[in-house]
Order: structure tokens, then sequence, then C-alpha cells
């Protein structure tokens, strides 16, 4: 059947899930139903939202902490008729949870296209595999580190800051994401000045590295300057997609003069994934959605850094991620706070198949960001063969110099 199922994770005052699920169905579809004549209600069939599921997770007796009140606490499965909506992102979200998004306490959990209603996105157009053909690195997870305190500095600092972090033998540098164009490092100097450094390191080094330099502007300039990227051959766009909207991604994604990998940044999908009651599960934000709508990569919290996001939650973006589909894969990027001594514990959770990603934990190496890398590529590689990092630091000086300063969480084997 052309159909997308949602399932929501409800909290209902008034206990009748049922009848809540039913509601839901005709709402966000024919409208009324019952009251309608027989003929009517014939026509409509098609139409309707069918109901596949209704579950109660937890009983009305407890005050729900957050709420102040008694509720039932639910799933709810929807399957919803593809001939009602054009096979878009924002007719698909309008359908299934425009309305119903400020409706009370209503999460969208996950949400499963048919196989027609999928063939409408891209998915990545590089995806895991692309990127390690481009990087020509296939056996362990690759390392990024993030251009830090460049707002204010000219072309030369950033250049310098470049060389300093692929020295250190990072595979990716990316911008952050709150640098936008601007008259010290415009966005076309940026991805000239970047590729020179990178030219240069590879010559003396036979190091690769590529950098993500930040799309950004006003959404109806972004795909003119995407393909002036592409011209100037940058390597990867670095994309604030929330703050922009899914379908932005996809279009940038899918024209065929924009042939770059994009890096999706998380900045603003906060504001739609905390709460344990309302808006999108992070799963489906910034593992399903971002992958069919084009992300090469999708960044997000890790569980154990500065910015951290519930274990389980992160885990569910990197299987959204990395599940067998039609699409190819996106690299889960689990980010903010990383630093060298927690790499056993990411390479057990999020696997080779994955992005280590570090600002603060490779600047603040106390041999400099070439320091901070290369104590990283020695966590990678330690952990790897099956070395603790204590070990490891004790033939090398700048993981040794590493784990003093932040500490190492070894994984039990
Ligand atoms: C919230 S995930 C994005 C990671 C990011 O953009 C960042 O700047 C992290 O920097 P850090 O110094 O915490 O590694
Ligand atoms: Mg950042």
């Amino acid at each position: 059947m052309s159909e997308v199922i949602a399932t929501y994770l409800v909290h209902d005052a008034k206990g009748d899930l049922s009848k809540k699920a039913e509601g839901i169905a005709l709402g966000l579809t024919v409208g009324s139903w019952t009251d309608l004549p027989l003929l009517e209600q014939e026509q409509l069939k098609a139409h309707k939202g069918r109901v596949l599921e209704v579950s109660q997770l937890e009983n009305s007796e407890k005050t729900n902490q957050y709420l102040g009140k008694k509720v039932t606490k639910g799933k709810i499965k929807i399957a919803y008729p593809s001939i009602n909506y054009s096979h878009d992102l924002p007719a698909i979200l309008t359908t299934i949870f425009g309305k119903l998004s400020l409706d009370g306490e209503v999460k969208l959990v996950d949400l499963e296209l048919s196989e027609d209603v999928k063939s409408s996105f891209p998915g990545p157009a590089f995806g895991v595999s692309g990127i390690r053909e481009a990087l020509g690195i296939y056996n362990r997870p690759l390392l990024m580190s993030i251009f830090k305190g460049v707002i204010g500095r000219d072309l030369t600092y950033l250049k310098d800051q470049l060389r300093q972090q692929v020295l250190g033998g990072v595979d990716l540098v990316k911008d952050d994401e709150i640098l936008f164009d601007n008259p010290l490092t415009p966005f076309e100097d940026r991805i000239i000045a970047g590729k020179e450094v990178l030219k240069n390191v590879y010559e003396e080094t036979g190091h690769k590295a590529f950098y993500a330099v930040n799309l950004s502007g006003k959404t109806f300039e972004l795909k003119d300057k995407a393909k002036r990227a592409a011209e100037l051959g940058a390597n990867v766009l670095l994309f604030n997609v929330f703050a922009y909207g899914l379908d932005v991604l996809q279009s940038l994604a899918e024209d065929p003069e924009i042939s770059v990998p994009i890096m999706a940044h998380p900045a603003v999908s906060g504001a739609s994934t905390a709460s344990s009651l309302y808006g999108f599960s992070s799963s489906l934000l910034l593992g399903k959605l971002l992958r069919i709508s084009g992300a090469d990569f999708s960044l997000f919290p890790s569980p154990y850094g500065s910015v951290a996001l519930d274990r389980n939650e992160a885990l569910g973006i990197a299987e959204n991620c990395l599940k067998e589909d039609v699409f190819k894969k996106s690299f889960p990027v689990p980010s903010a706070g990383i630093h060298p001594g927690l790499v056993p514990l990411l390479i057990q959770d999020f696997g080779n198949d994955s992005v280590i990603n570090a600002g603060g934990g490779v600047h603040g190496h106390p041999n400099g960001a070439i320091g901070g890398g290369r104590a990283f590529r020695a966590a990678i590689d330690a952990t790897l063969k099956g070395i603790t990092l204590k070990q490891a630091s004790t033939s090398d000086e700048d993981l040794k110099l590493a784990i003093d300063l932040w500490g190492a969480k070894e994984v039990c084997k």
C-alpha cells in the first residue's frame, strides 16, 4: 500500500487512547466521517487514515511530573494514504504532524515510508562508501576537527589553523556552524584558501583531508552559492539544516550541479527534539529524515560530552543513519565535548562507520591542534588493536598528555 505510517507517543488525560487515535486518523485526513451520508463515506474511504496500533504504556494512576496531572501514556500508529499529499516532506509532515504538533502531548517518534514514497527522496549522494572512497580510508572511524575562534580573524589565521589541524592527522576539518559569510573570511575565499592548505599538506606529507565549509545565507541564495562552491572544488558543505528546513537540504542534495557531500549540523534541532512529550524523536529527525533528505553526515550530541544526548536516543540516530535501506548510508557524527579519552566508548557504541569529531578536544591539547589530532589518531589505533589508552600512552606522548588532562574512559571487554 502506498502510505506513510506515523508512530506517536501520547500522554492523554482522558485515558481513551483508541478514541484519541481514531480522532487523529480522521482529523488529519477526511475530517468528519460518521456524520456523512453513505455515498460520501464510500468516496472518502481511500483517503481516511487507518489506526494500526494502540498500546497503553503506562496508566494514569500517577501524576505526571512534567504535566502535574494524571495522564495515560501510550503508543499510537496510524497509516496515512499517500494519495492525500504530494510526496515531499512539507506535505507529509503537515499531514501527519501539522496541527497535531500543536494539540497537546503528542510526540512523533517514527515514520515508515512505503517504497514508492521513498522513491521521491534522494538519500545521501555519496554516503559512507562514497566518502570513504574519496578519502581512501576504509578500516577505521574518520576523525574530524572543528575550527574554533575564527570569528573576527582573517584568512591568514584560518589557513594557519587549518594547517595545524590537518598536520595532526585529522581527515576532515569543518567550519564551526556559527561562522557565516563575512568580510574577513568570505565563503568563496575560505574554499580557495582551504584547498591551497590541504594541497600543500598533501604534497608535504601524503595525508589527504577535506574541509567542510559552512553554506550559509538566505534560502533562495543557497543554490547559487552551493553551485559556486562546487565549481571552486569544495570538498564538503556544512549546512545548518534546521535553521532552514529539511526540504531545503533535499533540494541541495538532489541538484546535479551541486555534486558535493553535505554535512548536516544539528543547530536549532533541540527546539524540536528535547521534550519527552512534544516534537520529534532525535532518531527520526537527526537520523531517518536527514538521511532520506540527502545528508551524507549527521552531527548530533554524543551521550558523553558537554551537550549530552540520552544514549539510546544517540544510538537510535546512528541506527537510522546506517541500517539497510534503499538509501546510501549517512555517517553518524556523535559530537560536542569529545576528547581522546572518550574514543574507546565512542567506537564501542558507534562502531567503525562513524566520525569522531572534536573542537576543544583538538585545540585544547597541550601540544596544540597538531598534538590534539595525533592524540586522537593514537587513541583510535589503540582501541582498534584492543589496547587500553593507558597502555598506549606509555609510548605516545600526545596521548599521554591528553589523558592526563581529560582522563580516559576505558571500556570493559
Ligand atoms: C552539538 S553537536 C555539534 C558539534 C559542534 O559543532 C561543536 O562545535 C563541538 O565543539 P566541541 O569543542 O565541544 O568539540
Ligand atoms: Mg560548533
